[in-house]
């Protein structure tokens, strides 16, 4: 039998980045000689195994051919006879279809160097349509080498485009869609994944309340850049600046949904629309089975952003509310998410790309100040119940006040 590693550990390795996953394909072996070899077989669909020792991921190589609908359906064909060379041309891009052997001489029918040098995604032949998540994938590779100058071959997205045509994103589960859009939201430049996935026509079919926002208009005093699908990927792509954190910016992805849906009479203006998106990201967020957690940011950023950017007008009793909704007094940790959201979203704009945001410090201010209430004093003197809980609050609001009158003072 021949090892040879495959797919991103390849890739990644001549683009001089990381390896984490090593992909090994094996040709001229067979279920029983890896077995009798010590691999353990985990795959469901077709043979694969893990290294009894350093627990990679070994497969048998194998032709596919799709036989049905969707991710199901599949004619695998492992045989012994099954060569390098067809097992690589069943695989998506020319880039994720270079081998290796041991020796370390490369493998490359499909020319994947080529297209490594120039910055290429290139799918390799017409069996790239027998996974529509390749669709999400190439997008996904867009996204993550972005920032190295890679775009998708102009082939390779009427390819896509014909596949989002033709409805075959629709047999896509839900757990592959989020799966694909998480780690595309993980990488350098999250912006691009949807990006090329409106290019293609797959964004209407897969996030529909996103692709509506391109041809909106907002007011140019607030946002020279205008468009709301534009200014949306604006701020996705300051929320992939300031941190890694997914949810934060899958907040940022979904935070102006409401203006989706503004009345065409009412443009440039869009008032509601923090509360009018709400059950457009809830809708969403259920579709794609995104996490609770997701789903909680996104709306309380889409129900408060304008608050927050407001921060210096707020009266005590406002600032409260907002702190008290989010649940920063419950859980600490989604105040600094919610306000890094509200900061992308205020620089998400153009020409405003790198003006300070102090609103998020004032807003963390008073948060600390009115966080820890002593109860002690408040039950010695009678307060309990519903009753204890309005005295806390008040004590909140009073210590808001005093913040944001010393605030004022020093303007
Ligand atoms: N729908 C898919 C999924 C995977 N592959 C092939 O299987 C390899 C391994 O897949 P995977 O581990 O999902 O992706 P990687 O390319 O290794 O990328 P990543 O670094 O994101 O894991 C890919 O390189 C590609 O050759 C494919 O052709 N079509």
């Amino acid at each position: 039998m021949d090892i040879y590693l495959v797919g991103g550990a390849v890739r990644d390795k001549l683009l001089g980045l990381t390896v984490v996953d090593h992909d090994y394909v094996v040709v001229g072996s067979s279920p029983a000689q890896m077995k009798q070899q010590g691999f353990k077989e985990v795959g469901k669909d077709f043979p694969v195994f893990l290294h009894p020792e350093t627990g990679d991921e070994y497969a048998l190589a194998r032709t596919e051919r799709k036989s049905g609908r969707g991710y199901k359906g599949f004619d695998v064909d492992f045989s012994s006879d099954i060569t390098l060379e067809q097992d690589l041309e069943r695989r998506d891009l020319t880039i994720n279809a270079i081998a290796q052997d041991e020796t370390g001489t490369l493998f490359d029918p499909y020319q994947g160097q080529e297209d490594l040098n120039n910055k290429v995604l290139r799918h390799i032949s017409p069996a790239f349509a027998e996974d529509p998540l390749r669709v999400l994938r190439v997008a996904r590779f867009a996204a993550r080498f972005h920032h190295l100058g890679f775009s998708v071959a102009p082939e390779t997205l009427s390819l896509m485009t014909e596949l989002s045509n033709q409805g075959e994103l629709e047999y896509l589960t839900a757990e592959r869609v989020w799966v694909e859009t998480h780690k595309a939201l993980s990488t350098k430049s999250p912006q691009v994944y949807f990006e090329v996935l409106r290019e293609c026509g797959a964004l209407k079919v897969l996030f529909p309340e996103i692709d509506q926002l391109w041809g909106i208009p907002n007011p140019e005093k607030w946002h020279p850049e205008i468009d709301t699908g534009v200014h949306t990927m604006m701020v996705l792509e300051q929320a992939a600046r300031k941190t890694e954190d997914v949810c934060v910016r899958f907040a940022a992805a979904v935070h102006d949904l409401g203006k989706g849906v503004t009345p065409k009479d009412q443009w440039p203006q869009h008032r509601g629309h923090e509360e009018a998106g709400v059950p457009l990201i809830k809708n969403l967020c259920r579709r794609i089975k995104a996490p609770k957690d997701y789903e909680n940011l996104a709306v309380h950023v889409s129900r408060f952003h304008l608050h927050s950017h407001k921060m210096f007008e707020l009266r005590a009793k406002t600032v409260h509310k907002v702190l008290k909704s989010i649940g920063a007094y419950k859980k600490e940790a989604i105040l600094e998410q919610f306000s890094l959201a509200c900061e992308a979203d205020f620089n998400g704009r153009l020409g405003l790309e790198d003006k300070p945001y102090p609103q998020k410090a004032l807003l963390h201010q008073c948060y600390t100040a009115s966080n820890k209430i002593d109860a002690q004093p408040l039950i010695e003197r009678g307060y309990e119940g519903a009753k204890l809980g309005d005295a806390i609050e008040r004590e909140r609001i009073r210590r808001i006040k005093s913040v944001l009158e010393k605030e004022k003072a020093a303007q």
